[in-house]
């Protein structure tokens, strides 16, 4: 099924009315809609067969990566998915290095949002012609490489020879465990104290053990709720706290040193998220304390999370699924944070990055690092039903999805509802808002 020709592309802007109860919210946030470019592509396969992809956004501004996508489009229709895997990385390089579309980005952006999307697509369809599950990419030239020699990321394959030993153990460990998550659903920062009681009590008592808390709009609101949190979940469970990037260097310095009494483990996007030299000197200042920094959902590109690395100025990789250009430059980033020997811990949450991340996650742990140490990855209650094979958490713990492919098919009908501006229930906000 290789030979098939992708013939067509359609990509759509869904919404989702988060904002409505002030899900996803935080200091910098403050009414995301949780929304995606939805990417489907069709084949001229007898069996129908389809790639699913998408990229996440906060609402308004997804009408933008629908057009960014529109314009990629034209690099991906007409290819067989052959020629495309038979040289993956050279066709990674044609959509992020196309001789004018690259000047709207170079790899940043809107036009790497659309190019994740389009990538996770191919992906998709790759894995369910293949009817696996995860992806076995390294195998192949895919991962992308580009402005990387000095690290010799290239020689970071032989890494995946030693982790080679134990894999069937660890993918076994897997099926039956589960990969740990941590859950950021108790604590978005426009919730109230009796909401984030509520939660973080029910969440204690389904067997989660570590939270993330949004913090960074107020100091003493941020003392109240650490410290609520802390009293509920006890000292031995992990507390996290995200700023969003709400914070300059030094503030980031003085407003976590005062949190630093509820023992977080990290402090997540403190300032600028393409301060490179600033998150360093945030790191050096917060080690004493215990606290180290995790940043990535911002991180636009494989050439950024090197220099972080390479100063030091993170110690938690937050690979995203769909900030960066898909697998391929995901690869290279768990390659690199595997030299440098920091974890990797996924941001998810959204609406189908859960679904997304959990692939690269678990090979990570059963392909590369082999190791659990320090490692969890984020996981968010909102909006899987939205999805075909939505992911499944088992005691805090993503378990192994089934289902061949990259799991990010959205059912019809919850699309057709959710699209922006004609879907029903965009229709019947507009309605209320005129009444
Ligand atoms: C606007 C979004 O909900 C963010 O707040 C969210 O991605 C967050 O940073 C997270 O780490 O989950
Ligand atoms: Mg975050």
């Amino acid at each position: 099924m290789q030979e098939n020709k992708i013939i067509k592309l359609t990509v759509r802007d869904v919404r989702f009315p988060t904002s409505l109860e002030q899900h996803g919210s935080d200091a910098m946030h403050t009414d995301p809609d949780y929304s995606v470019a939805y990417v489907v592509l069709e084949t001229d396969s007898d069996a129908a067969l389809k790639g699913y992809g998408l990229t996440f956004t906060v609402g308004r501004g997804t009408e933008i990566v629908v057009c960014a996508v529109k314009a990629l489009s034209t690099l991906v229709v007409g290819k067989t998915l052959k020629e495309i895997v038979s040289d993956f990385r050279g066709f990674y390089r044609l959509l992020s290095s196309d001789g004018q579309m690259r000047w709207v980005g170079p790899e940043k952006g809107v036009i790497q949002l659309a190019t994740a999307a389009i990538l996770n697509a191919v992906w998709d369809l790759w894995a369910r012609v293949e009817g696996k599950v995860r992806n076995k990419p390294l195998k192949t030239n895919t991962f992308e490489c580009a402005y990387m020699i000095a690290i010799k990321i290239q020689n970071e394959a032989i890494l995946l020879k030693v982790a080679k030993k134990g894999q069937k153990n660890r993918e076994e460990q897997m099926l039956k465990e589960g990969y740990p998550a941590y859950t950021t659903s108790c604590a978005w920062l426009g919730y109230t104290d009796q909401q984030l009681t509520q939660l973080c009590s029910e969440a204690l008592a389904q067997g989660w053990t570590k939270f993330k808390v949004k913090v960074g709009a107020d100091l003493q609101d941020d003392i109240r709720r650490c410290s609520l949190i802390r009293k509920l979940i006890g000292p031995n469970n992990t507390l996290m706290i995200d700023a969003n990037q709400r914070w300059d260097v030094n503030e980031a310095i003085t407003w976590v040193t005062k949190l630093a009494e509820f023992h977080p483990l990290w402090i997540e996007e403190p300032t600028c998220p393409d301060d490179v030299l600033g998150h360093a000197s945030i790191s050096k200042a917060l080690a004493p304390l215990g606290i180290g920094v995790a940043t990535g959902e911002q991180c636009h590109n494989r050439v950024m999370f090197k220099q972080f690395l390479q100063a030091a100025a993170l110690q938690f990789v937050q690979i995203d699924s769909c900030r960066v250009g898909s697998v391929n430059e995901n690869l290279a980033i768990i390659l690199m944070a595997a030299k440098f020997n920091v974890p990797v811990c996924p941001h998810a949450g959204g609406v189908g990055l859960c679904e997304l991340v959990q692939h690269l996650i678990l090979f990570d742990y059963i392909s590369v690092s082999a190791s659990l140490n320090n490692r969890m990855c984020e996981y968010v209650d909102h909006l899987h039903e939205h999805f075909k094979s939505p992911t499944i958490i088992r005691n805090a713990h993503y378990i192994p999805p089934k289902d061949p492919g990259y799991s990010c098919e959205m059912l019809e009908e919850s699309v057709q509802k959710h699209q922006y501006p004609d879907g029903e229930v965009w229709r019947a906000i507009e309605q209320q808002g005129k009444q």
